[in-house]
């Protein structure tokens, strides 16, 4: 069984990405959190308005639902500039990018979601694409082939990465900008939730958002996925009142605990401790244990896990740290840290 798909996990499909869209902040001024992006990101937009020129090129990199793709959207609305969006690997043919590009209308803004995952020949069309705004349309095969160079429109290209690291340098030297968005912090989380829950006409008073804010994995995504299942729970059992013991009832009902971990977050650390006695060990060997991908492990549950300081990674592999040993109700063995963390 995937555990991949869950309440807490990042990613959002089918009706959810409907209501999403309704909760997605449309301009800058909404934006909750992230103030350095937000500050930097103001300036470059004004910057560009002013001189009346598309901005350069931005990467937003961070772990998933933390608002890449919102981000894209208000960059375009900001700019008031229409907005193409596509992912990295829906582009698996230079053609298929070369599709877009000709089509490009004056300063539109592109986003190229999970832009890691692009194919090589459309990647290298995109370096052109990004430097001179003209794309080497490839015509006949072998020997006689001949590159024909077409112009195109100048555009801003977004692209959204969840590992910015995998990113070839050439691609990532042709941004202008970068921004690192990082976890929330519990209070943003509440300030996302008070929002939300007023779009979605739910009565929610600040203990309650707390209690969901805290245990949310600082993503504002999974606070809004929380706050509708606490929802559903206040509504069938508690008459519509989230209070702190109300949201903190349907949130253990739905496995998320104290500290906001998920099933997955648990399955990780439990197997790290109790199949390799805390660690070191490799993350593929860690992944099989918990029966996923390593990449859901690398992007999905470790990031927030590093960032709980319950999980450090080290040159010889994962390690779980005292803290780890702690939330699970375990007592490491007398030679856990030693020779682990710190040789
Ligand atoms: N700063 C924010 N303020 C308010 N709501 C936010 C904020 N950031 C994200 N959200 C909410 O979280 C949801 C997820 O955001 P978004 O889709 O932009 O994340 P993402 O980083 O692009 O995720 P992915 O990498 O999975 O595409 C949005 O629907 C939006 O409602």
């Amino acid at each position: 069984m995937s555990l991949e798909r869950d309440l807490v996990s990042p990613d959002a499909e089918g009706e959810e990405s409907q209501i999403e869209a309704a909760l997605r902040p449309k301009r800058l001024g909404e934006f909750i959190g992230q103030a350095r992006v937000r500050e930097q990101l103001s300036l470059v937009l004004e910057s560009a308005l002013r001189r009346g020129r598309s901005p350069d090129h931005m990467l937003m990199s961070g772990s998933p639902g933390l608002g890449k793709t919102t981000l894209a959207m208000i960059i375009a609305a900001e700019l008031s500039a229409p907005l193409r969006i596509t992912s990295g690997p829906a582009l698996e043919r230079a053609g298929d990018l070369a599709a877009i590009l000709s089509t490009l209308a004056e300063g539109e803004v592109l986003f190229i979601d999970e832009i890691h995952r692009m194919a090589r020949p459309a990647e290298e069309m995109l370096y052109l694409a990004m430097e001179d705004f003209r794309v080497d349309i490839v015509v006949g095969k072998g020997p006689g082939a001949t590159a024909i160079p077409l112009d195109i429109a100048t555009f801003t290209l977004v692209g959204a990465t969840t590992r910015a690291g995998l990113l070839p340098a050439p691609l990532r030297d042709r941004f202008g900008f970068t921004a690192h968005m990082d976890f929330y912090q519990v209070e943003e989380l509440e300030q996302v939730l008070h929002r939300s829950a007023r779009l979605l006409g739910v009565t929610l008073p600040g203990e309650g958002a707390h209690e969901i804010a805290r245990r949310s994995r600082g993503t504002p995504r999974i606070a809004n996925r929380l706050l509708r299942r606490v929802r559903d729970f206040a509504d069938v059992r508690a008459g519509g009142v989230i209070d702190r013991d109300i949201a903190s009832a349907a949130l253990n009902l739905y496995e998320v605990d104290a500290e906001g971990l998920d099933r997955l977050d648990r399955a990780v650390l439990d197997a790290l401790l109790r199949k390799f006695g805390g660690g070191p060990v490799g993350l593929s060997t860690l992944a099989v244990a918990v029966g996923e991908e390593p990449e859901t492990v690398e992007v999905v549950a470790e990031p927030f896990l590093v960032r709980q300081g319950l999980l450090a990674r080290t040159p010889r592999g994962r390690v779980a740290t005292a803290a780890a040993w702690h939330h699970l109700g375990m007592t490491p063995p007398p030679d856990a840290f030693g020779a682990t963390l710190f040789d």
